[in-house]
């Protein structure tokens, strides 16, 4: 790490101030690198106190590992990509990153490839026993979609790669797959290519969601590549009774996302405290607004705290037909339990009679107001059961995923003996994995001195990630029901008294 910021310091990467001071490390005056196991692993703590707003890091143009950059050195690899212009930017991105991990100590950016994560865990990555252990429809279809246009990008970009005799392992599959979700999970939006560029030092920033504090934040705008799909509003719920504060919402929301960007002035990637911090505290850059399963997506992890995830449920045809006023994706349930704003109004719409639909009612389901206590009873009814179906149709309880996550850090825990008793009440899923990856002996030596291979150690992170996912949206639909459930008592004290 330190012949990494020394070598990112001579090409005058700084947290510094004053960048013209010649240093050692590009770090150490604003910004250190340390683990935070509990929120990213690798990232940067604060070695001062910084105020929101402040530059706290600068990686000037001629260090940023993008296309252009790459090209420039290399005249093979500007000539093959010439020859094959219908590539996408992202494809040709990964062919590049490829082949400068080919040249190995040869690459200009050798002290950093070197320091790139060896695995990631995005969906595109998982296997058929993770993909499966995820259980809701909508998050194995986005894994099977995932997968299959990484297999697709791949054969696309097969010729080019070939073209640059890259040696077989790093046309493999698994190159690709590392290089995609290299690319994925670090790129820095850059407005002269829609790949991004890697930007080295500021990919050590872990994640901030985008919180209350994002309307307000005075630093620049936010960086991270890859989309960001703006949340209709992540607290809109609070706005039930007037619709046209739903809108302020939405727009703040919208407004500002990020925490810096290329400055042509400064010919440089500039980043800046979103908020103020405390010295030690982890530095952290909101990529976008994401929910967990897009974070798993683009990122490979999940934030069991996610203001900005979404659960969803499956509608009638009829109802999304109704909803036309709100797009199909505000229809959904907040991370808290509560029912969206969109999903509250188009039900109370839903489930009154057609004759009774008049102008009266369509302003009050507009303005985000109940139509009727009867009406209200029906909409939390039908939601709280539709939750409670959803809930009973999945594989696993609550419970029973709680037991796995259990099982999954026992199995993981090197110093934890598992007793006979305990290995036989594992459930079927956790005895699967077992058997898959022969590992019954394994588990059973005491302080485990037998070390699992590198291939089952990343499919039990990417498991206990979709376990986590899957137990998260389990919960959401839990508590929207208890949501529901007090609701209706308070309706039903209501009509007794009417
Ligand atoms: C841009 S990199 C950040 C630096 C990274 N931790 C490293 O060691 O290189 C983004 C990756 O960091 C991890 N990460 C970032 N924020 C996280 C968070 N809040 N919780 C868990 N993992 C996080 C994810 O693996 C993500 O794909």
């Amino acid at each position: 790490m330190e012949t990494f910021l020394r070598w990112a310091a001579e090409l005058g990467v700084s947290d510094s101030i004053d960048s013209s001071r010649s240093r050692d490390s590009c770090l150490g005056d604003s910004l250190s690198v340390a683990d935070f196991p509990l929120a990213g692993g690798r990232g940067l703590g604060a070695v001062r106190e910084l105020r929101k707003g402040e530059l706290v890091l600068k990686v000037p143009r001629n260090a940023l590992m993008n296309t252009e950059s790459m090209v420039a050195k290399d005249e093979k690899l500007r000539n093959a990509i010439n020859l094959h212009g219908s590539l996408s930017s992202t494809q040709i991105l990964s062919v590049c990153l490829l082949y400068e991990m080919s040249k190995g100590k040869n690459s200009f950016w050798y002290p950093y490839l070197v320091h790139l994560p060896r695995d990631y865990d995005l969906l595109a990555t998982f296997g058929e026993f993770e993909k499966k252990a995820l259980q809701v429809e909508d998050a194995v279809w986005a894994t099977e979609k995932a997968i299959a246009k990484s297999q697709s990008e791949w054969k696309e970009a097969g010729a080019l790669m070939k073209e640059l005799d890259l040696k077989p392992k790093f046309q493999s599959f698994q190159a690709w797959l590392w290089a995609s979700a290299t690319i994925s999970s670090r790129t820095l939006h850059i407005p002269w290519d829609s790949a991004g560029c890697l930007c080295p030092v500021a990919d050590l920033f872990n994640y901030d969601a985008p919180g209350d504090d994002s309307n307000t934040s005075e630093g620049p705008e936010s960086v991270m590549q890859t989309s960001s799909p703006l949340a209709i509003s992540t607290n809109n719920h609070e706005c039930l009774d007037n619709a046209e504060e739903v809108v302020l919402v939405v727009e703040t929301h919208s407004e500002r996302l990020t925490d810096g960007g290329f400055d042509e002035d400064a010919n440089a990637y500039c980043l800046y405290a979103r908020r103020n911090y405390q010295l030690g505290d982890q530095v952290l850059l909101c990529y976008g607004t994401y929910t967990n399963l897009e974070l798993l997506e683009h990122y490979g992890f999940m934030l069991e705290d996610n203001s900005n995830d979404k659960v969803f449920i499956p509608l009638e045809t009829s109802v999304y037909s109704l909803a036309s006023s709100w797009p199909k994706d505000s229809l959904y349930i907040h991370q808290d339990g509560k029912p969206s704003f969109a999903l509250v109004s188009t039900l109370r719409l839903w489930l009154i009679p057609q004759s009774q639909r008049d102008k009266s009612v369509m302003r009050h389901v507009y303005a985000g107001s109940q139509i009727s206590v009867k009406n209200e009873i029906l909409v939390m009814k039908w939601i709280s059961e539709k939750c409670g179906s959803v809930l009973r149709d999945l594989p696993t309880s609550v419970l029973e995923d709680t037991v796995i996550l259990d099982n999954i850090h026992s199995i993981q825990d090197p110093e934890l003996h598992l007793e006979q008793e305990e290995r036989e009440a594992f459930g079927s899923e956790v005895q699967t994995f077992l058997n898959v990856n022969d590992l019954w002996d394994v588990i059973g030596f005491s302080g485990k001195d037998v070390e699992f291979s590198r291939k089952t150690n990343r499919m039990m992170c990417k498991w206990r990630l979709s376990v986590q996912w899957r137990l998260r949206y389990k919960r959401t639909l839990a508590d929207c029901i208890s949501y529901c459930n007090e609701n209706l008592n308070h309706l039903s004290a209501t009509t007794k008294w009417d």
